[in-house]
Order: C-alpha cells, then sequence, then structure tokens
C-alpha cells in the first residue's frame, strides 16, 4: 500500500517544470559566467531584484523599487536581518495558532515574543491594542495555519494601529498567496501602506518549490538606510545561480505560466478533495481557509484523541499534519480534534483512497 500524503509542507515536483527550468539555467551559464563571481551585493543581483519587483507589483500589487528588496535563502535568514534593524528590545508579536518555527527562532534569537488571538477576520486588533507591541508578524493573504482571509477593514485598522506611532511595524507575510479560488486576489496590506510602515515578505517556497531557497523581503526606505550602513559588508545568501536562473524563469515568462497551470490544477484537486470529505464526512466535519492557498484547516467531531488520529493515520500510510503544533501558547488547541489538509502533493487518482483512508483513521 503507498503513502498518500496530505502534507501542506511540500509541493508536487512532479508537476514542476524541470526541463524549462534547466533551460533558463543553461542559458545563464552560456550568457553569464562572468556573474558568478558577483556575490558582494548584500540584498542580491539588482537585475534579479527588478525583476521581482515587477512580479509583485503585477501580482501582488506591492510597490517597490529594486532598491528596496532584500534577498535571502529563507525567512529565518530574512528575519533574522530585519530584527537587527530596530532599536534593543523591541517587542514582537505574532499569531496564536501561527508558524512555530519563527516563534521559536525569535525565542532563541532572545526577542521578546508576544503572541495575539485571531477571530474569523485573522489578526485580532484588540489583542494588539492590549498588547501594545512594536512589531506585528501577520499572514493576512491566508493565515498559517487557519487559512483565514483578512479583510480589507482589518487590513486598515490594523495600518492605523502602526500609524500611531513611531516605533511600530507590520511585517507581512505573503506566504501561501499565489493561489486564490473563488473570487479575485486581496492586494498585498503593503500596497495600503502610506507610512512606510509594512516590511513585505515573500518566497517562491510555494509557487515554485521550498528546496529552490529563495525569499525576499521589501524594506521602506527609512529602514533600507539602517540595512545599508549595517549589512554593507555582507555576503547575499542566495546562490547566484539559482537567482539568475530564477529571474529568466520569470522574464521569460516561464514563472506565469507555471503559476496559471497550477492554479487550474489546484483548483480541480481542491474542489475534488472538499466533495470527497463532504461524501464521506458530512456534517462531522468543518472546513476553513480553503478559499486561497494549498491547504485548508479540518475539524472533526469525533470522541477520539488528536494522538490517536495521527497513530492511525499512520498506520493507514497517510500523512497528516495537526492543528496542534501550532498553539504556541494557549491550550485551546487540545480540545479541538483540527487538522491541516494539504493538496500541493496530492494526485486526482489519490483522493478517494485518501479519504477513505482518513475516514478510518477516525471512524474505523
Ligand atoms: C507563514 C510562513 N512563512 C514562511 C514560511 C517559509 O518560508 P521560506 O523559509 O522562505 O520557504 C513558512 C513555511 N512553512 C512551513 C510549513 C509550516 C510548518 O509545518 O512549519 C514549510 O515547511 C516546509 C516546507 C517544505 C519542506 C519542509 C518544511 C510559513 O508557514
Amino acid at each position: 500500500k503507498h503513502w498518500i500524503s496530505f502534507s501542506h509542507m511540500a509541493t508536487d515536483t512532479t508537476q514542476f517544470p524541470f526541463d524549462r527550468w534547466v533551460h533558463c539555467e543553461q542559458r545563464v551559464i552560456k550568457h553569464s559566467r562572468e556573474q558568478m563571481n558577483n556575490i558582494k551585493h548584500p540584498q542580491g543581483l539588482y537585475s534579479v531584484r527588478e525583476s521581482i519587483c515587477r512580479l509583485i507589483s503585477l501580482t501582488r500589487g506591492v510597490k517597490c523599487f529594486p532598491e528596496q528588496v532584500v534577498l535571502g535563502a529563507g525567512t529565518h535568514f530574512l528575519m533574522q536581518m530585519f530584527i537587527r534593524l530596530l532599536p534593543e528590545n523591541s517587542t514582537f508579536s505574532m499569531e496564536d495558532p501561527g508558524y512555530k518555527r519563527i516563534y521559536t527562532f525569535l525565542k532563541n534569537e532572545q526577542v521578546h515574543v508576544k503572541t495575539f488571538g485571531i477571530d474569523e477576520k485573522g489578526a485580532s486588533i484588540n489583542d494588539i491594542r492590549r498588547l501594545n507591541p512594536n512589531i506585528v508578524y501577520i499572514t493576512p493573504s491566508h493565515q498559517f495555519p487557519t487559512g483565514r482571509l483578512m479583510p480589507i477593514a482589518r487590513r486598515v485598522q490594523i495600518l492605523n494601529w502602526a500609524m500611531e506611532s513611531n516605533h511600530r511595524y507590520i511585517l507581512e507575510d505573503d506566504y501561501d498567496s499565489e493561489f486564490k479560488y473563488e473570487s479575485d486576489t486581496i492586494p498585498a496590506l503593503q500596497s495600503l501602506d502610506t507610512f512606510e510602515k509594512v516590511i513585505y515578505m515573500g518566497c517562491f517556497s510555494k509557487s515554485l518549490m521550498p528546496g529552490l531557497r529563495v525569499s525576499y523581503m521589501i524594506l521602506p526606505q527609512h529602514l533600507l538606510y539602517v540595512f545599508r550602513k549595517k549589512y554593507a559588508d555582507f555576503f547575499q545568501s542566495c546562490s547566484v545561480l539559482t537567482q539568475l536562473t530564477l529571474q529568466e524563469f520569470i522574464d521569460s515568462g516561464e514563472y506565469q505560466k507555471h503559476i496559471k497551470r497550477m492554479k487550474q490544477l489546484y483548483q480541480e484537486r481542491r474542489e475534488m478533495l472538499i466533495k470527497t470529505l463532504e461524501i464521506h464526512f458530512g456534517d462531522q466535519m468543518t472546513i476553513e481557509g480553503a478559499n486561497a492557498g494549498l491547504h485548508f484547516r479540518i475539524t472533526f467531531t469525533t470522541g477520539r484523541t488528536t494522538e490517536h488520529i495521527l497513530k492511525r493515520a499512520k498506520e493507514e500510510k497517510i500523512e497528516l499534519y495537526s492543528m496542534n503544533p501550532f498553539y504556541l501558547t494557549n491550550t485551546e488547541s487540545n480540545q479541538e480534534t483540527s487538522f491541516i489538509l494539504g493538496f500541493a502533493k496530492l494526485p486526482k487518482e489519490h483522493i478517494h483512497e485518501g479519504v477513505k483512508r482518513l475516514y478510518r483513521a477516525i471512524y474505523g
């Protein structure tokens, strides 16, 4: 019996256009060999930053110049650089449930991290006001891990909060924002920012592959000034070959072609998965956060514990993750049997079998 994956952590590499990627890489090796010595710009190659700028202004409405783009080999690297741009003992805050790896990372960096709750609109502005932090780290496009979309009104409320004081910033992590179903994408929160309050963070991990390790942040001008003073001698962490191949992949139109194709494919998988779940589980389940991204949250009505279900899932050979690890401080998690269902690595022909195994794991 083969494994079936509901993982939210991986992309379907069988669908990646490796032949197109290699073609781009060969062009880079043919035309830009000399660039392979060019590691001195701490923000990454200018031409690559120009292409990313064009792309995110087109796809996400992000307003920026290439000068503001900072590349990094993963969100952690960017976060590590960012926190050092701020005054000592600035207080950080983030969503709970939220992206635990960053929470742990910040703790290890001895950063004061507080957590705020999320309601159906995402980050709770009341909690943020109560905490009164310097930095608010949020995932408005597809809240991680619940998948909630932050409506414009709540975005404006958080922006207004940030504008009330000098030492307040919003870190907008636009992770998993490339795919939106049933309605148009909501532009990035950064596109509403008029007071240099938002640091926009993005990556190519879900749109291409996590293993490429290319992520970026867009710094407001006054923080860019601090960055350039502090990191003048820093070497860029992304490989030059990957940077230039990515640029070629974007400039040649291959990137947009890939996104268009994957959106169609993910849309079909998502619809089929939801329909199959409804047939098998009926009102024994509730789904949320399915309107965007490559995973959604599902909660089952069952007397069984999450641990028991995870053990049974392994026995049924389905890769399944629970919501519990993402509850950073509050203990609400244990009451609910909530899981993250990813469909990026779930081919259509596995959906029926996967849902049947899931049903057995819970009610069998
Ligand atoms: C909110 C958010 N922002 C950024 C990132 C990652 O950005 P990057 O480093 O620039 O790629 C993640 C990764 N979230 C992680 C899933 C959540 C979790 O279970 O921890 C992805 O983790 C993996 C992906 C592929 C293979 C192995 C792990 C994020 O959940």
